[in-house]
């Protein structure tokens, strides 16, 4: 698609908005900030319902590390899609609202992972984790579509939870090492999923910075 004819998204996003969610993060380790207007969200929920995606594996790892999901996942993002330009824009929003931070709490992010999350109403869409730590500074998360509880926890048992909401239209924001602190590394979980949630995640890989 051309630049001329890419669609304009994040139209109501405000930089402000997502630097004090950026604050909020610092103590929190994850907020959420309102970033899509009913044009994106009907623009975007439709090209992600038209993916073809695979069940992720219902457990990951054994015993004490194991990790229960039950979502549908793609990493295939076709070259051009709303939701590439998508990835584009809040890559682009999320470094505007870094350069309000002084000091900023991580150099700019570059979104080298997209992944295409369905949950179907569940009970608990993923268990207590942490994302890989060659994940570095932020994860990102776009609620396209639907409704889930998400916690930060303190352990893989679901200690202390602390409840972040991020309803349908809004932007996740977590925190990963590099973020502030090498020590930070939040647990945390989707439980109850209330109606189908569609989100895309963002990752930056430090196995691809230059
Ligand atoms: O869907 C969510 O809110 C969380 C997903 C998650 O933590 C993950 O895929 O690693
Ligand atoms: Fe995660």
């Amino acid at each position: 698609m051309s630049e001329a004819t890419a669609p304009s998204l994040l139209r109501t996003a405000r930089i402000d908005d997502v630097a004090a969610c950026l604050r909020a993060v610092e103590r929190d380790d994850a907020a959420a900030v309102p970033v899509l207007d009913e044009r994106d969200k009907a623009a975007l929920a439709e090209a992600a319902a038209k993916l073809t995606y695979k069940r992720a594996k219902p457990q990951v790892n054994e015993g004490e590390k194991a990790v229960y999901q039950d979502f549908w996942l793609t990493r295939d993002i076709p070259a051009g899609s709303v939701l590439e330009h998508c990835r584009d824009a809040v890559e682009a929003l999320v470094n505007a609202a870094l350069r309000r931070l002084d000091p900023a709490p991580c150099p700019p992010v570059t979104f080298h992972e997209t992944v295409a999350q369905w949950y179907e109403p569940t009970t608990c869409g993923i268990s207590p984790h942490r994302d890989p730590k060659t994940f570095r500074y932020l994860v990102a998360l776009l609620v396209m579509r639907g409704d889930g509880d998400f916690y930060i926890v303190d352990d893989r048992r679901g200690s202390n939870p602390r409840h972040i909401p991020a309803p349908e239209g809004s932007l996740l924001l977590m925190r990963q090492p590099g973020f502030g602190a090498e020590d930070r590394h939040p647990f945390h979980t989707l439980r109850t999923v209330y109606s189908d949630r569609l989100i895309l995640t963002f990752r930056h890989d430090s196995r691809r910075d230059a």
